[in-house]
């Protein structure tokens, strides 16, 4: 079967969005996803994007997204909310400047900006443990500000969080270049705690409202940039009392800003996130 595609990137994140507004070929498995994610073998991509028409009331879209590597759905995806946004107004698919889009367990408000990038209402950040999910049974955290740390590893504590898919991140102290990405984040992506695995963000404090991040993604390994981590981190740092409610957030493919008035409820509950989206190429792959 042959499969239309485009190509595209948020921040380095990158993307096979496939457009499903009006089916898809045949049916997209795990097999067929894990070959478009295939660097090699296939398109390669970080997440796979799948676009659909919604049957609820007053919502644009739904979309769908799944890891590249594994071919598993995941919850949420950040820097695919805002190529999303960029590929239905790209395709004609609407004309609107704000859309509302459901995900698997999320509705989302999506608006394209006067300068060219796009900004998300993230929802909000949950913190129970269950929800996250993270077992913490038999273990202390430190508070830290209005935040617990929690003791993962010797010299690894973190901050625990879902933005609809799960949260850890941890404060390094120095230069986030030289942090042990590469060990622990594989390491606690996969910790027994998280029995639905965990994405795994190292954050470098700045000023209280600059970081800079790196995130071992579950099922990507290191990405170039991580939305909901960057939403995760900044969310963490406020909640710590180490920044400001507006943040810059410098990953290796690209600069988000993330804005939470640090709610637990309501509209100041939510985040915004704010970022470039851009389409690289389209094409047809045999799958
Ligand atoms: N790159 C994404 C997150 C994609 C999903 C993640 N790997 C997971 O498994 O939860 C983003 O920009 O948020």
């Amino acid at each position: 079967m042959r499969f239309r595609f485009t190509k595209m990137q948020g921040a380095g994140n990158d993307f096979v969005v496939l457009d499903a507004t009006d089916g898809l070929p045949a049916e997209l498995t795990p097999e067929r996803a894990r070959r478009l994610g295939d660097r090699r073998f296939g398109v390669g991509c970080d997440q796979i994007l799948v676009i659909e028409r919604s049957t609820t009331p007053g919502v644009d879209f739904r979309y769908r997204i799944f890891n590249g590597a594994s071919g598993d759905e995941v919850e949420h995806c950040g820097n695919g909310a805002r190529c999303f946004v960029r590929y239905v107004n790209e395709k004609g698919l609407s004309d609107k400047r704000s859309i509302k889009v459901e995900t698997v367990n999320a509705l989302l408000e999506l608006r394209l900006r006067e300068d060219g990038r796009v900004s998300v209402d993230m929802g909000a950040p949950v913190f129970e443990r269950d929800r996250v999910p993270f077992d913490a049974k038999g273990l202390a955290p430190r508070p830290v500000g209005g935040f617990e740390l929690w003791p993962l590893e010797a010299g690894a504590e973190t901050a625990v969080l879902s933005m609809g898919n799960p949260h850890a991140v941890l404060r390094v102290d120095g230069d986030v270049d030289a942090a042990p990405v590469e060990t622990l984040g594989p390491r606690l992506e996969r910790h027994p705690r998280f029995p639905r695995k965990v994405n795994v963000g190292f954050m470098q404090i700045v000023s209280r409202s600059e970081v800079r991040l790196r995130v071992f993604e579950r099922d990507a390994g290191e990405t170039l940039a991580c939305g909901t981590g960057a939403c995760a981190a900044v969310v963490a740092g406020i909640r710590a009392g180490w920044l400001d409610e507006a943040v810059e957030v410098h990953t290796r493919g690209g600069d988000l800003r993330i804005e939470w008035a640090g709610n637990t409820e309501g509209l100041g509950a939510r985040v915004l996130m704010t970022g470039p989206a851009a389409t690289v190429f389209e094409g047809e792959i045999e799958l």
